[in-house]
């Protein structure tokens, strides 16, 4: 590295701790324990402090934070934070794009989506973009949330999407990997609890629903699109399924809608193999209705919506139903059936080295 892309790394990093300032919402623990980590990295260095006693919960939760990101270096921890920083306020901005809007209203008291409802369209955006909207426990619950309130609203239809490059790398990984072993079981069996409520609510949801799938899909968010009634893809948007990588096993219904929406030989190279798919392939296999490119997604797509949306509300919302309602039984039995299986996947050696090598950043996809 050069001296004068130093200097600018520097430049950025102390822009960066002036805008952090000028956030308007709390960002979360979570990420102002990872600002806290990577400013201590860039302008300390690797963690020397000695480890503060159990029960100091909050130095302890400090301590760890900055002690995990090891030997990174200065230079890289500046690099992270200012990119952190820079994707808090880009999801700021997009939400604050709302207000300027007189019709758009904004669902309060989420922490890891924006929910927001404007031209009879109620919008549930993953947000946690600097963990490429992973799907943690706290995302999982709140995404219920999001759906029962978007099937009382005045909304015609509801989509989702994701801010930033991601539309989501699916579940958080951590779900599992802060867990201590003999804590196992339980987390396995109020994982699969969880989850299996989780993917009910898109059975049940009785209004159209939609996906702006805006970049790569990972996991169960590409599963659950087999419940989605329409899915628009931008051309950066990949399709991947990796259980077997994992060690896991199919979910979101996709063992039972896959081989129903592409063949099972396809659904077997997506669900058995791990095949990714680009949203071209995707549409061709059924899995996405059209692909539009990049350029173009998001006035072309909403555009779109807001024409479909201006449809009569109850002609759409039983028309749904109908559709739904030959196979809702069948649906929830594949659910329980899935959730049983991955309740054991979980516990099990092949997926727990996964998980763990993930973490020790030897396995990526
Ligand atoms: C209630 C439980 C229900 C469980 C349901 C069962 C669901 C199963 C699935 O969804 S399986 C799919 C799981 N997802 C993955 O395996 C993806 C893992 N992630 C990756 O392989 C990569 O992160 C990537 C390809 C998505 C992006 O790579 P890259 O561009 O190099 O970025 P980073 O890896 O540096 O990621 C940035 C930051 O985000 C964190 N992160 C990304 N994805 C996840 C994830 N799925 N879980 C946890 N954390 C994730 C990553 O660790 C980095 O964090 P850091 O900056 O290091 O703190």
């Amino acid at each position: 590295m050069t001296a004068a892309t130093m200097q600018v790394s520097q430049k950025d990093f102390e822009k960066a701790q002036e805008q952090l300032k000028l956030l308007k919402n709390d960002p979360g623990n979570e990420t102002k324990l990872k600002l806290y980590a990577l400013f201590k990295q860039a302008t300390e260095g690797p963690c020397n402090s000695p480890k503060p006693g159990m029960l100091d919960f909050v130095k302890k939760a400090k301590w760890d934070a900055w002690n995990s990101l090891g030997n990174l270096s200065q230079d890289g921890a500046r690099q992270e934070y200012t990119k952190l920083v820079s994707s808090l306020i880009s999801a700021e901005s997009a939400g604050q794009k709302k207000d300027t809007s007189p019709e758009e209203s904004s669902h309060g008291g989420y922490e890891t989506l924006i929910v927001t409802t404007s031209n009879n369209i109620t919008k549930i955006m993953f947000n946690r973009p600097e963990k490429k909207n992973a799907i943690n426990h706290k995302m999982y619950r709140e995404i219920i949330k999001a759906l029962q309130e978007a099937a009382k609203d005045d909304s015609t239809i509801a989509v989702f999407t994701g801010n930033g490059e991601y539309y989501t790398s699916g579940n958080d990984l951590s779900n599992f990997s802060n867990a201590q072993p003999s804590e196992m079981g339980k987390v396995a069996k109020d994982g699969a609890e969880l989850l299996k409520a989780f993917v009910g609510t898109f059975i049940d949801f009785p209004k159209p629903l939609i996906a702006v799938v805006n970049g790569p899909a990972i996991g169960i968010s590409v599963t659950l699109l087999g419940l989605f009634d329409v899915v628009y893809a931008s051309d950066k948007a990949t399709f991947h399924t990796p259980f077997s990588h994992l060690g896991q096993s199919p979910e979101g219904c996709s063992s039972y809608t896959f081989p129903k929406i592409m063949g099972t030989a396809k659904a077997n190279e997506m669900l058995l193999f791990n095949k990714k798919l680009t949203a071209a392939e995707a549409c061709a296999l059924g899995l996405v209705s059209e692909v539009f490119p990049d350029s173009t997604f998001q006035k072309e797509v909403w555009a779109r919506l807001k024409a479909y949306a201006s449809l009569p509300k109850n002609a759409l919302a039983v028309s749904k139903q109908l559709l739904r309602n030959l196979e809702k039984e069948k649906l929830h039995a594949v659910n329980s059936q899935e959730c049983e299986v991955l309740t054991e996947r979980w516990l099990s050696d092949e997926c727990l080295n996964a998980i763990v090598s993930f973490f020790q950043r030897k396995s990526k996809l």
